[in-house]
């Protein structure tokens, strides 16, 4: 396993970073690294983000010096979703088979995970975990069990489905909510108009992006925007007092996580486009 780790930024500070700050303190990269598990512990709510990726092997979730525990999940719970071919997640002997953009919730107090490929295709899994105060049941969520929200407009190039995964009304969980969000071909726009949620913080991660072509995130308070070029496979760190809004030059897919004081979907603070600075 190889471990990053980051600190939370204040925002008043944020506002005079220049790029290489800027990324060093919010962008994930790499996610995925061949027979590796690579995550980033993060304080925004020690919230921890990453990358699993089984080539000839099966790879188990080990515990971590950050989290002084026994085993990963002694006091944590943990979402998964597979961005790649077929794969097949193991949770205390239980089997859980994977398709692409199908997700698993892990209980908190699941001593042993281990991930696999199982098809010809390479399975990616992207992991968020969130620290946990209840033992919940660990859950399979397919296709067909998202719930659904279709996003947007043509007329504004922001028209996406919005697929909720591991949100309170299809699994129970302490704090953690993830989706995935799929931009309609020839639509650029995330999350846009954007918004804030200072009970939670965010991560975003962009996939099924075409080679070549890159997503602009936009980051910052409403009235102090800063922008980071995104690539496929990368993600970024949304503080609770940032928007997390981009653009991209194709269409693109992303998946949402985040975690903090409540479990409310909806509650965001909106900003509309003509108030961002
Ligand atoms: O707090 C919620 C998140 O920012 C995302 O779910 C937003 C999103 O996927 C979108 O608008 O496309
Ligand atoms: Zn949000």
């Amino acid at each position: 396993m190889k471990i990053d780790f980051r600190y939370a930024s204040h925002p008043v500070d944020a506002r005079s970073y220049g790029t290489d700050e800027l990324r060093s303190h919010f962008l994930l990269d790499p996610i995925f690294s061949a027979d590796q598990i690579h995550l980033t512990y993060s304080m925004y709510d020690r919230y921890i983000v990453g990358g699993v990726m089984p080539v000839n092997k099966a790879l188990k979730l080990e515990t971590f010096d950050h989290l002084k525990s026994s085993y990963f999940l002694e006091r944590r719970e943990l979402g998964v979703i597979n961005v790649g071919g077929s794969g097949k997640v193991t949770v205390d002997g239980e089997v859980f088979q994977l398709d692409k953009k199908e997700a698993l919730y892990v209980a908190k107090e699941s001593k042993e995970v281990t991930f696999e490929s199982s098809g010809n295709e390479q399975a990616l899994f992207y992991i968020n975990s969130a620290p946990a105060h209840h033992r919940f049941t660990t859950k399979k969520v397919g296709r067909q069990d998202a719930e659904i929200i279709n996003l947007g407009d043509d007329k504004y190039a922001n028209k996406r489905i919005l697929n909720k995964l591991i949100v309170n009304s299809i699994v129970e969980t302490c704090q953690l909510q993830m989706g995935l969000t799929e931009l309609e071909p020839g639509n650029v726009w995330n999350t846009m108009p954007a918004h804030t949620h200072n009970r939670r913080m965010e991560a975003y991660f962009y996939f099924d992006l075409e080679d070549g072509q890159t997503v602009c995130h936009f980051m910052g308070e409403p009235q102090h925007t800063r922008h980071i070029f995104m690539q496929n496979h990368q993600a970024v760190l949304s503080p609770e007092w940032s928007i997390h809004s981009g653009s991209g030059t194709a269409s693109y897919s992303f998946i949402w996580g985040m975690a903090g004081e409540n479990l409310d979907y909806g509650d965001m603070d909106g900003v509309a486009p003509n108030e961002l600075k």
